[in-house]
């Protein structure tokens, strides 16, 4: 297993009356690429802060290599983080933005060129470095971003919603730039965004949070797929959410039929909610479907249609196809048994887990 390098333990953060965080507990390793997920003034980046120590945790632990860091100032910790607004200096050239920390440990010149030169090839940026920055594009400022905070050699780099000002197109680009530069590197990246795609393609894994706490933390794949509550099934990826009963072990009542599923541990008869995913639905014969839909809205989403339907009860459904049916039309619908995801209410994620581990024996 790879090593620990950051820990939160139990971190609270209060401003006055108002608690921001929440018996927060995680655990980043070494050389992965960690995303905080939430919306936003969930407290993501009040999680940053701490770890960067720019923000004090009212009570709970911040340990790095297994020591408490709680009052080491930020200057003494070896994590380096990258703004949202870059915090650039603008009337500095690129070489000057990106040596300033390593001038201000006093490195001798040589070191400081040989190392600017390699950051900036590391970003691209060869050739740069006596542009000013005002001369550079947003994505070119975000780059020196980055490689202002590389080149200090941080064993953890934090990225606040590096990438929130840059257009869709170029936004896509440098989240493979970043990813591939994360894997070139090897260190840990620890990246906040609201942008549940951009977590999802990015991340080795996800911490998922809101109101301050964190909801569930996994893969991106788990979480997709055994999201643990409403909030989660919702903010990542679109969802068909029901409220239904669990019967029994592997079958469950929604929409007044009930349903082979692969989930068990609740008690019978449980109110519990049933989560489809809109590309697990196929579009077949009302007679084939195991629920019937008539189609209201699509949209042509390039590689997809993006359709809207309602069965009797005045439910909507979200469907993802390749098909086009007409609008008005009455369509069955069918899914695997596997495709089901029953949640229960108010379960956290350790309870969540516990019963996973449980019936998956
Ligand atoms: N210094 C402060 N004093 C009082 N409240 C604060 C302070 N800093 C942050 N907050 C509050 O803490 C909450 C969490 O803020 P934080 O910036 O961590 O959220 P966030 O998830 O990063 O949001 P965003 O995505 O909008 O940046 C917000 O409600 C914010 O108003």
């Amino acid at each position: 297993m790879a090593k620990t390098i950051v820990e939160l333990k139990n971190v609270s953060k209060s401003y006055g009356e108002t608690t921001i965080l929440k018996h927060i507990n995680l655990e980043l390793e070494e050389g992965k690429f960690y995303t905080l997920l939430g919306p936003s003034g969930c407290g993501k980046t009040t999680i940053l802060r701490t770890i960067a120590g720019f923000t004090d945790a009212t009570t709970g632990e911040i340990r790095f290599d297994g020591q408490k860091i709680n009052d080491v100032p930020a200057n003494k910790r070896k994590v380096n983080t990258v703004f949202q607004d870059y915090a650039l200096f603008p009337h500095m050239s690129v070489f000057d933005n990106v040596a300033f920390g390593l001038a201000i440990h006093k490195l001798d010149k040589a070191e400081i060129k040989q190392r600017v030169q390699a950051a900036l090839t590391l970003v691209q940026l060869e050739g740069y470095t006596n542009r000013g920055i005002a001369e550079l594009s947003g994505g070119q400022q975000q780059r020196v971003a980055i490689a202002r905070a590389i080149v200090m050699k941080p064993r953890v780099l934090l990225l606040d919603e590096p990438l929130s000002a840059l257009d869709a197109k170029l936004r896509r680009a440098m989240q493979v730039e970043l990813r591939n530069l994360q894997q070139r590197l090897g260190i840990t990246f620890l990246f906040v965004t609201h942008d549940q795609e951009e977590a999802l393609a990015m991340s080795d894994d996800i911490f998922v949070m809101n109101n301050g706490e964190i909801l569930q933390s996994g893969s991106p794949v788990d979480i997709y797929d055994e999201p643990v509550n409403h909030f989660v099934a919702d903010f990542i990826g679109e969802s068909n959410i029901l409220p239904g009963h669990m019967i029994k072990d592997y079958e469950v009542e929604f929409g007044g039929q009930k349903f082979t599923c692969s989930d068990a541990g609740m008690k019978p008869n449980e109110p519990v909610e049933v989560v489809l995913r809109p590309e697990d639905l196929t579009i077949t014969t009302p007679e084939n479907g195991k629920l019937v839909v008539t189609i209201e809205t699509q949209l042509f989403r390039g590689d997809y249609y993006e359709i809207v339907g309602y069965d009797d009860d005045h439910h909507e459904w979200l469907i993802h196809s390749i098909h086009s049916p007409k609008d008005g039309e009455r369509v069955g619908l069918t899914f695997d048994p596997d495709d089901i995801h029953v949640m229960r209410y108010g379960e956290k994620e350790a309870e969540f887990e516990a019963r996973l581990d449980a019936y998956e024996d």
